[in-house]
């Protein structure tokens, strides 16, 4: 083992890990990311060619986080001189006096956030070759967008190494001993930290086990559905299309969304937010299509202009937690062992921003927002610790 001390050691080279590295490096921390596949890959939820990022949230502490979180992309994009984020707006639809359209339209309210709220007989001039469902609201976040999800990845490793932070790839953690110095063993070595950031994404309770601790995430494959525009252009990023959410569709219990065509001419992506359980390591034996029957009806009804069969299916993970709001803590028995997961397929957008307060906790920072919402005893009665 070297004899180097690490100020941090952040495991896993995903969005949140690459993120809060770039932090901890950019406070002069002498930092080291250890990510256990070759850089870049396609296995955890990072990869991709795009995401949403928007202020459209139902519970008012994200949209507050969003407010700086796009700070944040911009200053990246500045600093990394490539475009990350393309404004579209987003299209939110759903029961008008219900769930989760009217506490996204209250929230948007509150925080003053530039939307344009569709009255049903201006939809279609406004929204071409989109049914809006009988008695649903429709709205649009002025503010939201695209966000270039491997380009982004790629600058924000590349940020973070030219401010003289270390990718150690192909190195998968095994071991972890806690302590005032924290010991990482990978398949090839052993390094050591004052802290520890875990990041590992839908790995994370393989790697929590290592350190006492067991917490209620749940691991589910998204298919990654494109759909063929029957007439190209239809529903483009260049036509002007918005990205959309649609709560409660008549065809299922959780939410559709979509992007407009762009990163593959003539295909937009449209996908359901709820996906089948799966091992991390064995993701493709994982065959459920039902979101897809799911989608193929909804898209039928309501997207007209879209062929009903997916082109082109691409793999994802979600890491759930059970009310779907992130785990960004410290590890209930060593304080120097920062625990950012359970993103619950919402929290590349926030990279950012979570980046820079899980970078406050391993720095014993009190963090610029209140994490309450995300603690770790908020699921006591789930959690294992075995330490
Ligand atoms: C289909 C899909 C659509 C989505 N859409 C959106 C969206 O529109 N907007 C949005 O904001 N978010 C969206 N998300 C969610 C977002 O992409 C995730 O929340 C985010 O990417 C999670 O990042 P992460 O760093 O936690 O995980 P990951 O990207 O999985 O990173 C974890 C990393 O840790 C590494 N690792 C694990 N174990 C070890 C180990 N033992 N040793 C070393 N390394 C290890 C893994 O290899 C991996 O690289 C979507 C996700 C999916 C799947
Ligand atoms: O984070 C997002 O914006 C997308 C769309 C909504 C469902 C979750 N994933």
């Amino acid at each position: 083992m070297s004899t180097e001390v690490y100020d941090c050691i952040v495991i896993g080279a995903g969005i949140q890990g690459s993120s809060t590295a770039y932090h901890l490096a950019e406070n002069k921390q002498k930092t080291l990311l250890l990510e256990q596949f070759v850089l870049p890959h396609s296995r955890g939820s990072s990869h991709g060619q795009t995401r949403i990022i928007r202020k459209a949230y139902e519970e008012d502490f994200y949209t507050k986080m969003m407010h700086e979180s796009y700070e944040l992309w911009a200053q990246l994009e500045k600093e990394a001189g490539v475009q990350l984020f393309r404004r579209t707006g987003l299209l939110v639809m759903g029961p008008e006096n219900e769930g989760g359209f009217s506490n996204v339209k209250a929230t948007l309210q509150k925080n003053e956030v530039p939307t344009v709220l569709l009255e049903r007989k201006e939809f279609s001039q406004h929204i071409p070759n989109v049914n809006l469902t009988d008695g649903n609201g429709a709205l649009v976040d002025t503010t939201a967008g695209v966000l270039y999800a491997d380009r982004s990845l790629r600058a924000i490793q590349g940020l973070y190494q030219n401010n003289g932070g270390l990718i150690k790839d192909a190195e998968k953690v095994i071991d972890i001993k806690p302590g005032d110095v924290v010991t990482v063993t990978t398949e090839s070595g052993a390094y050591r930290g004052k802290s520890l950031v875990i990041t590992a994404g839908p790995w994370a309770n393989t790697l929590l086990t290592r350190a006492g601790l067991e917490l209620p995430l749940k691991v589910v494959k998204i298919n990654v559905c494109y759909w063929k525009e029957k007439i190209p252009g239809t529903y483009s990023v260049s036509h002007r299309f918005p990205c959309f959410v649609q709560y409660n569709p008549k065809e299922a219990e959780n939410v559709i969304y979509g992007l407009p065509s762009n990163e593959y001419p003539g295909l937009m992506k449209v996908c359901y937010h709820t996906g089948s359980e799966t091992e991390p390591d064995e993701r493709d034996k994982q065959k459920d299509r039902g979101d897809i029957d799911i989608l193929s009806r909804y898209i039928t009804r309501c997207f007209p202009g879209l062929v009903p069969a997916p082109a082109v299916v691409e793999s994802c993970l979600y890491t759930v937690t059970p009310d779907d709001n992130f785990l960004l803590d410290c590890h209930p028995n060593y304080s120097n062992i920062i625990i950012g997961a359970g993103f619950s397929g919402h929290g590349f957008k926030f990279g950012p921003v979570v980046g820079k307060v899980l970078c406050q906790l391993a720095m014993g920072q009190v963090p610029s927002h209140d994490l309450s919402p995300f603690c770790i005893k908020r699921f006591q009665s789930h959690t294992k610790s075995a330490l």
